[in-house]
């Protein structure tokens, strides 16, 4: 038997425009298996509760910072979570002090921990048109929670009822839609030149809706916005391989405990962070488009952002299978890792 030549990859290191921590137990099992890989993340504020204010950020920060492993190189980009009663001066002030990085909108309700998001859009007016003035990007949760729409249309439906309007009206503003799911989403980021930017997450380059159903419920599976059918899968996985500037790699990696997950009502959120790079060679490289690959992790995002490229690099290496745990221990449980179905053999160093 010929020994398989085994290929090598080398990337700028890569960034996570879209990842949960949390705090606490689950913050300090979870952080290294991102800082493992990624060099920075668009850290979420969806604690509960919500880091709101700067002063809110500075101090979750600084819990993050305490519970950074050892040796590792990790810069967590903070995050705003907008509410009614954001203060567009505080906004203004974590951002020129280099504090926030982007401010987040979740439709109160729309998904985990989005209680104290936004119901009236007119009451966060300010904000927005500040953010505007100081090129601050607004990270969005686009679906609706209008109860009348069907959860697999609530995508679609956000990008026509709320994403246009806010955005016409808010000249300037620049948006990253976080997260999208269908081709809706990757056809609204294309028509629109400036000001606009989408993550997508690597579980839903996998798995389609009939994941989470056939065969049996999978919570694992269950995230939002909720996987949907297989032409939107297929749509997100050209769009991240196309090399387009707009779209870049926000895991969403969101940890839950297995209690939590695998319930009578089960939490959304699939975590990630521990295979995520071996999974993307491996949808890459299926795509025939490994050239690609460091577009999506490590360039685009940080072009969106203004902020340069990392200088370190990650190597990706084509051998045995890779091994990984299938949950990562916490003090308050265990959290299943995303189980792509199928094996994994490009290792990251
Ligand atoms: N994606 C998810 O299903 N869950 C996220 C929230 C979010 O990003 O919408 C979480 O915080 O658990
Ligand atoms: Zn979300
Ligand atoms: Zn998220």
């Amino acid at each position: 038997m010929r020994k398989r030549m085994s290929q090598i990859l080398t990337l700028r290191r890569p960034d996570d425009w879209h990842l949960h921590l949390r705090d606490g137990a689950m913050l300090r099992a979870v952080l290294p298996e991102t800082t493992r890989h990624f060099a920075r993340a668009i850290v979420m504020p969806n604690l509960v509760p919500p880091v709101v204010t700067a002063q809110d950020a500075a101090a979750y920060r600084a819990r993050i910072m305490a519970a950074m492993p050892e040796g590792a190189e990790f810069t967590p980009l903070m995050t705003l979570y907008l509410t009614e009663n954001t203060d567009p001066e505080d906004v203004a002030a974590a951002h020129a002090s280099g504090l926030v990085t982007a401010v987040k909108l979740y439709p109160a309700g729309a998904t985990t921990n989005s209680a104290s998001g936004v119901r009236d859009f007119d009451k966060v007016r300010a904000v927005l048109e500040k953010m505007a003035e100081i090129g601050l990007p607004l990270c969005v949760h686009g679906e609706v929670t209008d109860p009348s729409v069907d959860i697999f249309d609530r995508e679609a439906v956000f990008i026509d009822r709320v994403l246009d309007p806010v955005r016409r009206a808010t000249p300037g503003l620049r948006v990253v839609m976080e997260h999208i799911t269908t081709a809706n989403g990757v056809d609204y980021v294309r028509a629109h030149d400036r000001d606009l930017g989408a993550t997508i997450t690597t579980h839903h380059l996998v798995i389609n809706r009939n994941h989470i159903l056939v065969g049996g419920i999978k919570p694992h599976y269950y995230c939002l916005p909720v996987a949907k059918r297989e032409e939107h899968r297929l749509a997100l996985r050209a769009a991240a391989t196309s090399g387009d500037a707009r779209f870049f790699l926000g895991t969403d990696s969101a940890p839950h405990i297995d209690p939590l997950k695998e319930s009578a009502c089960g939490c959304a959120g699939c975590f990630t962070a521990t295979n995520t790079m071996s999974i993307l060679a491996h949808v890459f490289e299926e795509e025939g488009a490994l050239a690609q690959l460091e577009a999506f992790t490590s360039l685009n995002g940080p072009a969106f952002y203004g902020l340069p490229a990392n200088e370190t690099t990650l190597t990706l290496t084509k051998g045995d299978p890779v091994t990984y745990p299938q949950k990562i221990d916490t003090a308050d449980g265990p959290v299943t890792v995303f189980d792509p179905g199928f094996p994994l053999d490009w290792h990251a160093t």
